[in-house]
């Protein structure tokens, strides 16, 4: 039976001292002894998508407390890329993943913790804590804030429409847009708080890990407003006891995180995501975590998943849907019931709250068959579209549910959008250990493109190129120097991405990058281009003019030059100064070079690379 690791602090003579500090932190002599659960809440007021977790951390805590735990909260920072994005910013928040997911480490076993609960939300914050959960191996539960309501506005000439965080991007720079319309996008596009409204990164990662296994049904769908997540918030709390009990009190390590989240349920994950069409960033999230987690699973495991499940769900950026809609037709469970039923999902595989999928389903696939009232009442929870950034603010109810298999916001196997999954792996000789391509969002019409590069060394300069029509119908625009290194960070290119959409190009040209791209980027958007130009990637030999053909159904993408071409570029190339950008004059601190020293190409999940520490 393995110990409780708070014994370490709070038994034996010696420890006289933490256990007088543990005491005027207010814990009783009399709860010496039960579990010390850490409570990692990223309540900030910076971000939407945190801003209304103080009071959850409490009612989380007070969970614990009820049911024989000893709650530790504490916070941890988190960065809201919508308000990094575009400048200087968003070079910190993929490494602030990392940053995160330490910090929990530090946390956790600086003060002994026995079980961790963890209060995400938004972009880095979910999978910096899914990396520390798989790291420490102690009984976790994931919950986060929940999704943001999507915005209504009506516009100057009575059109009544519904919008997002990205509308009020790529709006912005629509010159047939008054500003009249601009300001009221604006005032509408984000109406409460919550994680933004669509398929986003945040969202994305937040139903991976009830995918996982690893968070309650609900937990990726159920709005932050809403006052339904206060049972989960209750629930999780109770769960994270229940299993530290079972670990600690009946050796039972099945409810370790790598006991759960094993390749079995990274591959359903995977599956999740492919017919979600979820964000690109959770391919370099997924990758991160499995290292953390000791698995194998690598951009040949995603290939191959990719290839084999459908296009079942297009929320937006990739069609008209938003969370809310996802969760009136039944959540992740409904997405899940329906690659179970066409036979794509791995079924060894079990979660926190359930023993095998097959229970879990049974019980909250509304089209299953026999749901329980708990989860049918669950997925009545409607928006409330009344301007919040409370917490439980309002309680509203879809009369109806949305089962509608064939024209529904979640489709079956046999109705799937497309036999092409929603996210799809190229390889080629421009990204000889792969990039990623959203197909759920790109038009099927230029599932195959080919045109002349027109390359630019940094985001800035891609934005500027666009805004100065320098970028014409059939362009393939490279935007280089911007992978996990050579950024340094990763930056996301929604900017860009949205703004050959409002400039009416967002069909008619492609974008291929080392960079990475937003939750909320649609079009023929490829990107983690690896090995990034940085590191010597074929992506830093490309020259204007040259073609670059894509070919999404074939998974290839090709810079059509011939190879003795291009090594004699990469001759000049080293033999000029090496894999650097030109004439960049970007401001990196030195927290930020710490971080590009150590950091991985994108196929590897941008993580540290280990193997440098001995
Ligand atoms: C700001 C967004 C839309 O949340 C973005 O950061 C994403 O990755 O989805
Ligand atoms: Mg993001």
């Amino acid at each position: 039976m393995p110990e409780l690791r708070s014994r370490t602090v709070t038994h034996g003579r010696n420890m006289a001292g933490a256990r007088a500090l543990l005491r005027a932190a207010g814990v009783a002599r009399e709860d010496f002894g039960k579990p010390i659960i850490a409570v990692a809440n990223s309540f900030t007021e910076f971000v939407p998508g945190h801003t209304h977790l103080q009071p959850v951390g409490r009612i989380v805590s007070e969970a614990i407390k009820q049911a024989g735990g000893i709650p530790r909260e504490f916070n941890t920072i988190a960065v809201d890329d919508g308000i990094a994005m575009g400048h200087g910013g968003m070079l910190y928040s993929l490494p602030s993943r990392d940053l995160i997911a330490d910090s929990v480490e530090y946390m956790v076993n600086a003060h002994c913790a026995d079980a961790l609960i963890c209060i995400s939300n938004c972009d880095k914050i979910t999978p910096g804590m899914l990396m520390a959960a798989l790291r420490l191996n102690i009984p976790t539960v994931f919950v986060s804030g929940g999704p943001m309501e999507a915005g209504k506005a009506t516009l100057v000439d009575g059109t009544v429409r519904k919008l997002d965080l990205v509308d009020a991007i790529s709006q912005a720079v629509n010159e047939n847009v008054s500003d009249e319309d601009i300001a009221i996008i604006e005032e509408n596009a984000c109406p409460t708080c919550g994680s933004c409204s669509g398929m986003f990164t945040a969202n994305s990662m937040n139903c991976l890990t009830e995918a996982i296994g690893l968070s309650l049904p609900g937990n990726g769908s159920v709005l932050a407003t809403h006052t339904a997540r206060r049972a989960l918030y209750e629930q999780a709390g109770r769960t994270v006891v229940e299993i530290a009990n079972r670990h600690y009190g009946q050796d039972d390590h099945s409810v370790l995180p790598r006991s759960i989240a094993t390749r079995a349920a990274f591959e359903n994950a995977m599956a999740l995501d492919i017919a979600m069409g979820g964000s690109t960033n959770t391919i370099l999230h997924l990758l991160a975590a499995a290292q953390e987690a000791e698995l194998d699973f690598d951009m040949r495991a995603i290939d191959a998943v990719s290839r084999r499940v459908p296009c079942l769900s297009k929320v937006a950026p990739n069609g008209s849907y938003y969370m809310e809609d996802v969760h009136r037709a039944g959540g992740i469970p409904a997405i899940l019931g329906e690659l179970y039923r066409g036979g794509l999902l791995n079924e060894d595989v079990h979660t926190v709250h359930a023993d095998s999928l097959a229970e879990w389903l049974k019980t909250w696939d509304v089209r299953g068959g026999s749901p329980s009232a708990e989860a049918v009442e669950l997925w009545h929870a409607a928006p409330g579209c009344v301007r919040s950034a409370e917490a439980f603010s309002q309680s509203e109810r879809w009369e109806t549910l949305d089962t509608d298999a064939a024209k529904g916001c979640i489709r079956s196997v046999e109705h799937a959008y497309s036999v092409e999954g929603g996210l799809a792996v190229l390889y080629g000789n421009l990204a000889e250990d792969g990039c990623i391509v959203k197909t759920a969002g790109v038009d099927e019409s230029i599932w195959t493109f080919s045109g002349p590069a027109v390359v630019v060394e940094s985001q800035e300069d891609a934005v500027e190129a666009i805004l100065a029509k320098r970028i014409k119908e059939g362009d393939v625009v490279v935007i280089r120097y911007e992978g996990p290194k050579g950024g340094p960070g990763m930056q996301e290119m929604l900017y860009p991405t949205s703004f050959l959409k409002g400039r009416g190009l967002g069909k008619a040209c492609a974008l291929v990058t080392d960079g990475r791209f937003s939750g909320g980027t649609s079009g023929l958007s490829i990107g983690h281009a690896s090995p990034e130009a940085a590191s010597g990637g074929t992506i830093a030999l490309v020259e204007d003019g040259d073609t670059i053909a894509i070919d999404i159904p074939g998974r290839r993408i090709s810079l059509e030059v011939p190879a003795e071409v291009l090594d004699e570029r990469r001759r000049a190339l080293e033999a000029g100064g090496g894999y650097r950008p030109k004439n960049r004059d970007r401001q990196v601190s030195q927290a930020l070079r710490a971080y590009a020293a150590m950091a991985t190409s994108a196929d590897k999940g941008a993580v540290r690379d280990i193997s440098r520490l001995g």
